[in-house]
């Protein structure tokens, strides 16, 4: 568990980074710091790990308070990603990854075979162990430096926008890839963006930062969007707030019509399901008969908003429900999905 008690920050210059700070960080979550630039998000992570010391107020990691642990051996226990990785440029990627078991006194051996186990846990093939950093593309020296971070096994990671510097597929890619291995690996992570939607994709908890180092709002992200504490955060979580607080919320209740694409034709007026030998969506065939591409699928048991987002995109208005392995499973209409919204608000 990481907590900040009436934390500020003043630098020298008399700049107010972080302005009083009370917020805890549940052990093995991720919890993500988002809000505009220079609102002190790098100034609140560092002062975890000791990089920054607060003017005021105490920082706790597992009920110790930091400036009584020495800088080196704090670091020890909190791995550490920023931006563009970080990478020393002159080693291979395996030295890079094998950094700080080495220093911790690991035998060289027993280290390279760590960052090996390592590169495979991030989804990296061994071979990129050999090559350099810029012999990499961004998004696999992200991976290099959650690898490196991940390498003492520290129960603490602190992310500081790492994923900003790759494009949104990859990026979309290492989020899911940090999701996967925090299933598996259980840390408590802080994460610094200045991305809503990706503060809202991975955290399980969102502090929303305003200008002069104040916390705006410390909520789950479903709340944030639901629920936003003022105009503020409101303008911050942004446009369509409440559609995508939709990707929070089941799907029970919506019903899923005619499993069989001749019914599925037979209620939509002439359109009818095209699906390829194993049953799985190819697109449509119109009333006219010409063949159109499908909308978006929705994957039984996901959120409502892949359900609603379905029918929406769909040529025929009928959004097509797939199982596990994207096998045609029935349909669903928009109206049905929004009278089970309607129904819940109680
Ligand atoms: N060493 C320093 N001396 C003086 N002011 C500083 C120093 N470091 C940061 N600041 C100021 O403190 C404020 C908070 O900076 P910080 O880097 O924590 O913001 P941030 O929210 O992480 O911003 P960004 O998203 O742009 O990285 C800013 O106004 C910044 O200019």
């Amino acid at each position: 568990m990481i907590e900040f008690r009436g934390v500020t920050k003043r630098f020298d210059d008399g700049t107010i980074a972080v302005n009083g700070l009370d917020l805890v960080v549940e052990a093995g979550t991720i919890t993500v710091f988002v809000g505009p630039s220079g609102c002190g998000k790098t100034t609140s992570l560092r002062m975890v790990n000791r990089m920054i010391d607060p003017t005021s107020g105490t920082v706790l990691v597992d009920g110790r308070d930091v400036l009584t642990v020495d800088p080196p051996k704090l670091r020890l226990g909190i791995g550490y990603v920023i931006q563009q990785a970080g990478l020393f440029p002159h080693r291979t990627v395996l030295d890079n990854v094998a950094t700080v078991p080495l220093l911790s006194g690991w035998a060289k051996s027993r280290a390279r075979t760590r960052a090996a186990e390592l590169l495979e846990l991030v989804g990296l093939p061994a071979e990129l162990g050999r090559r350099y950093p810029v012999q990499l593309s961004g998004g696999q020296q992200q991976r290099v430096g959650v690898a490196r971070a991940l390498a003492a096994d520290p129960p603490v990671l602190l992310m500081d926008e790492p994923f900003s510097a790759v494009d949104p597929v990859v990026r979309e890619g290492l989020q899911d890839e940090l999701l996967r291995l925090q299933a598996e690996l259980d840390k408590t992570i802080v994460f610094v963006t200045h991305d809503i939607d990706e503060a809202v994709r991975i955290g399980e908890k969102v502090a929303v930062f305003r200008e002069g180092g104040i916390l705006a709002q410390y909520a789950p992200p479903a709340e944030l969007l639901s629920r936003p504490a003022d105009d503020f955060v409101a303008g911050f979580v942004g446009k369509d707030r409440g559609y995508r607080s939709l990707s929070f919320v089941d799907a029970s209740g919506v019903e899923v019509g005619a499993a069989d694409t001749a019914e599925a034709s037979a209620a939509s007026g002439g359109w009818e399901l095209l699906v390829d030998g194993e049953n799985r969506p190819q697109g449509w065939s119109a009333p006219d008969g010409a063949v159109v591409p499908g909308g978006s699928l929705y994957g039984e048991g996901g959120p409502i908003r892949g359900a609603l987002d379905a029918a929406l995109s769909s040529p025929s208005g009928l959004g097509v429900v797939v199982d596990a392995n994207g096998r045609f499973v029935g349909v669903v209409k928009a109206h049905q999905v929004l009278d089970v919204i309607e129904s819940r608000r109680g």
